[in-house]
């Protein structure tokens, strides 16, 4: 049984455990390093991505978050989890700092006040009906690099990619029911 840890600290942690669970993953919190070390995945979740990278820092995890990240740990980033795994931020505080690894720029709360939160049902590589999508104060990614595919497009923008052993989505597959997004990173998890 696969060891996938959720990032912990802040977001909607509860709800990707859930899914994870449902889906026969033995899903766990992650707060400290010996938490992260147990992992053979581990989700990010959504929430405030400037609160989390500095909760990550106070708890003495940004670092060992970024070796296990370069060391080929899949993981996975959901709308802040996106915006912490993206290499490049715009629309953010200029100092915000991120955990990277994913050869992207990420746009944060890229949708506009309008529609600061609005659903969507979006095909997605690999899954043979769309996925219904809540966008919840979403970043979109604005630039891929050369190894990153992407997965799903909103409005013209991609919000899922995945690279390698990373994978991410702008929006939250955690709140639908709809495991079928987990399960394509379980898949990575192995
Ligand atoms: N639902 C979310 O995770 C929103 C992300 C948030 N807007 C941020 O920039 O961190």
């Amino acid at each position: 049984m696969a060891a996938v840890g959720v990032f912990a600290l802040q977001g909607d942690v509860r709800e990707h455990l859930a899914v994870l669970t449902a889906l026969g993953a033995e899903a766990f919190p992650v707060r400290r390093p010996a938490e992260l070390a147990r992992c053979d995945g581990l989700v990010l979740p959504g929430g405030e991505s400037t609160t989390m990278a500095k909760l990550a820092r106070a708890f003495e995890l940004l670092e060992p978050l970024r070796e296990r990240i370069k060391d080929g740990m899949p993981t996975f980033g959901t709308c802040a989890g996106m915006i912490l795994l993206a290499d490049r931020i715009v629309g953010g505080t200029h100092d915000q700092e991120t955990l990277g690894g994913l050869d992207v720029t990420v746009r944060r709360n890229a949708f506009g006040r309008q529609v600061d939160s609005f659903e969507d049902d979006l095909p997605f590589v690999g899954l043979p009906d769309p996925v219904h999508a809540v966008f919840i104060r979403a970043p979109w990614v604005e630039r891929t690099g050369p190894d990153v595919e992407v997965l799903a497009e909103a409005q013209g923008h991609p919000v899922a990619v995945r690279q390698g052993h990373l994978m991410a989505t702008s929006f939250h597959p955690e709140v639908d029911g709809d495991g079928r997004v987990h399960r394509c990173f379980l898949d990575l998890v192995g």
